[in-house]
């Protein structure tokens, strides 16, 4: 990313960073009316450009902050900036849009009906182009009540790309779609960030976050727990996992090698998360009848369950 490659709104070159939260503090009153905290002096630089996926477990506070950097809500404490100004005026300018979860369609409109619409409160927006982008032109007279979920947040997208912004705020964009309607959203919003766009998603899918992210924030109670790149992150956790057929008089012998912290079994397959694969993998060819035999770098999936707190108290972690 170049300083070519920016393109604010206004022309002028204003803060070089998208979003800047500082100390950033929001509580909220559970239901006997005692005050918790839900996102606890959060801070969080994302440069114009990036492709950020926000990760935490259910309750971490993702989408509470989404919310602040928005403008739908204020911090208790702490600033949000968005270009170097205030959240609400950056989503007045139509320089922020966002796919939220829930809400925000009609159901007896069309598709193209409703992006026509809504097209007609941004002045130079283009309806055709921003259906053909969110991949919804074949569903233009489909009836929103009739399109699927996974349908419904396309034309979500569609209705974020009206007013051309240049930071793209996504919580859980993906949700209800298939394998193949995911792979075709991520191809284009890697498309626009290759353009210029910034983009921040929250998500579940590790393997997204992992294959379309420049960067990955974990927060868990509402703080930052790790912040970089996938692999850095993955890196975070040492040791490999080595995976094999193996009988189980087998699997436990080699079980109580120095070099294997834990096992666990998975359909046929034994795996092994080991400290030392080079020395387990001796092992299981010289000492076990192990066939297929794998090893396999850390996940993002296995260093979020040791980095954040669902892996402690059995939550539902990432899907
Ligand atoms: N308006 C509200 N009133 C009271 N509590 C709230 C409110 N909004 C959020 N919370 C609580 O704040 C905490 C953080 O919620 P938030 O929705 O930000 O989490 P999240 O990380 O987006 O979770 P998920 O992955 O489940 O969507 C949760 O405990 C939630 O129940």
């Amino acid at each position: 990313m170049t300083e070519t490659q920016l393109r604010p709104a206004s022309g002028e070159v204003t803060s070089p960073d998208a979003a800047v939260l500082s100390a950033v503090v929001k509580r909220f009153a559970n239901a006997k009316g005692e005050e918790f905290t839900a996102v606890d002096g959060l801070d969080l630089r994302i440069r114009r450009g990036e492709v950020v996926a926000f990760l935490g477990p259910n309750g971490a506070g993702k989408t509470t902050t989404i919310d602040m950097l928005l403008g739908l809500t204020r911090p208790d404490s702490g600033q949000v900036e968005l270009f170097g100004e205030a959240a609400q005026q950056a989503v007045r300018a139509g320089r922020v849009a966002a796919v939220l979860q829930s809400g925000g369609l009609l159901p007896d409109l069309t598709v193209e009906a409703t992006v026509r619409m809504l097209g007609s409160l941004h002045p130079g927006a283009d309806p055709e182009t921003v259906m053909s982008r969110a991949g919804v032109t074949r569903l233009r007279d489909r009836r929103v009540s009739e399109c699927s979920g996974g349908e419904q947040q396309r034309l979500r997208f569609a209705i974020a790309l009206l007013s051309d912004p240049e930071f793209l705020v996504l919580d859980e964009p993906t949700a209800g779609m298939d394998v193949a309607a995911r792979r075709e959203f991520w191809a284009t919003v890697r498309e626009d960030a290759r353009r210029g766009m910034t983009v921040l998603f929250a998500t579940h899918y590790m393997e997204e976050a992992d294959q379309f992210a420049d960067r990955v924030v974990m927060v868990d109670q509402g703080r930052v727990v790790a912040d970089g790149s996938a692999s850095s992150i993955r890196a975070r956790i040492s040791g490999r996992t080595v995976s094999a057929l193996i009988s189980p008089q087998d699997a436990a012998s080699v079980a109580g090698s120095p070099s294997v912290r834990s096992v666990a079994v998975r359909g046929e397959r034994h795996y092994f998360d080991s400290t030392d694969s080079d020395a387990l993998l001796r092992l299981l060819v010289t000492r076990t009848s192990a066939t297929e035999i794998e090893v396999a770098p850390r996940s993002l999936e296995e260093a979020f369950m040791a980095i954040t707190h669902a892996g402690r108290t059995g939550q539902e972690g990432p899907r």
